[in-house]
């Protein structure tokens, strides 16, 4: 594609690891070009300095600091930024009319009630909340191809979403137990005690107990009340969960899988139990179910890598959708193995 008929995008947060790995996608997207990169430590350095894996591709791109004036003659916003910061940009950028690709936790949820309960602070801006349409391609595919702005969902959310939302009519949405491990880079860049070599390596641990703010958005795809723990695992990407339920009777959680992401392009059901090295740096969810007739209950598994199905790859889908490209468009469906 002539650079004249590219796709001008800024990415917000392009030094953090989802901005590198939206950097990453894009130099294999035939229409995608990011023509701003924004920042906040690393404002002012080049990217190559940022980001050295990404030199070959982007030798004279540079990190800058944000500013609404920028967004002039972009078509597309990416935003990957802390919790909280796209509540203060969202409407200049919905009022320029670009598609905008959020993936903070900002506009994800419906109502402002919620936000709060789990963020322990009162939403901005409420009343743009009905304005993102919920971004996980695979239960949600029109909404968000008729959006100009899409809330991409979290990395836990998007795979436990994908194992249960095919079983609601065999399972009890009140029964639903979600244990899911996370690569540390779902952490973010930033340096931190919880996420250092020395506590991770050799280490497996729980956190978040009860309270882990990824539950809301489980419980607003799925209904029911949610039991979700959150593990941190010492592999740098991926996110295994495992989903249990009640089954409300004798059930094929795998033909139902099977039957609902056929002709998915980033869904693979199969009876094999899913692992993360499958999917990583690729966009795809693997996954499988069974129905256990001696407990009666469901155990369904996703696997996905969290930087791209879980982040970037997501946002890239959704964007793929809303400007009308290939869904698939720079996206990869085979992982690194091993
Ligand atoms: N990592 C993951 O697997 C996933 C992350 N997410 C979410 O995506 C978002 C980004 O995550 P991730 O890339 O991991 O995080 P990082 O910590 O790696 O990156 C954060 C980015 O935000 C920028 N930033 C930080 N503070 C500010 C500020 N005050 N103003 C402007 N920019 C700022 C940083 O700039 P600088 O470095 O220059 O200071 C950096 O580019 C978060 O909301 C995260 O929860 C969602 C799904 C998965
Ligand atoms: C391992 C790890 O720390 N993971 C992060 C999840 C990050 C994420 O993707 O979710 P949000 O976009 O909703 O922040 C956490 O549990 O906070």
């Amino acid at each position: 594609m002539h650079m004249a008929a590219m796709i001008r995008t800024a990415i917000l947060g392009a030094s953090g690891f989802v901005g590198a790995e939206l950097l990453r996608l894009a130099a294999a997207h035939s229409a995608i070009w990011p023509a701003r990169l924004f920042g906040d430590s690393h404002a002012g350095a080049s990217l190559p300095a940022v980001h050295p894996h990404l030199a070959l591709a982007y030798p004279d791109l540079v990190v800058e600091r944000y500013a609404s004036e920028a967004l002039q003659d972009i078509d597309l916003v990416f935003a990957a930024l802390p919790h909280g910061h796209s509540q203060a940009i969202a409407a200049d950028i919905l009022d320029r009319g670009i598609p905008f690709v959020d993936l903070g936790a900002d506009f994800r949820l419906d109502d402002a009630a919620s936000y709060e309960r789990w963020y322990n602070e009162p939403h901005a801006t409420p009343d743009l909340l009905g304005r993102f349409a919920y971004g996980i391609p695979e239960i949600n595919r029109d909404a968000i191809r008729d959006a100009k702005a899409v809330a991409a969902a979290g990395c836990y959310p998007t795979a436990a979403i994908l194992a249960l939302k095919p079983l609601l009519g065999l399972i009890d949405p009140g029964t639903i137990t979600v244990d899911a491990a996370s690569g540390v880079t779902g952490a973010g860049r930033a340096a931190k005690e919880e996420t250092a070599f020395c506590t991770v390596d050799g280490n497996f641990a729980a956190y978040g107990l009860l309270s882990h703010r990824h539950t809301a958005e489980m419980e607003m795809a799925l209904g029911g009340s949610i039991l979700f723990t959150p593990h941190l695992a010492p592999m740098t990407r991926g996110i295994l969960a495992t989903c249990y339920a009640k089954a409300l009777g004798p059930c094929d959680p795998l033909a139902a899988l099977a039957e609902a992401y056929a002709g998915e392009p980033f869904a693979h059901v199969s009876e094999r139990s899913p692992q993360t090295k499958w999917v990583l740096g690729s966009n795809a969810a693997h996954l499988t179910a069974r129905y256990d007739a001696r407990t009666g209950r469901v155990v369904a598994i996703a696997a996905i890598d969290n930087l791209v199905k879980g982040a970037a790859g997501q946002m890239i889908q959704c964007a793929n959708l809303m400007l009308g490209l290939d869904e698939d468009a720079g996206l990869a469906k085979v992982g690194v193995y091993p």
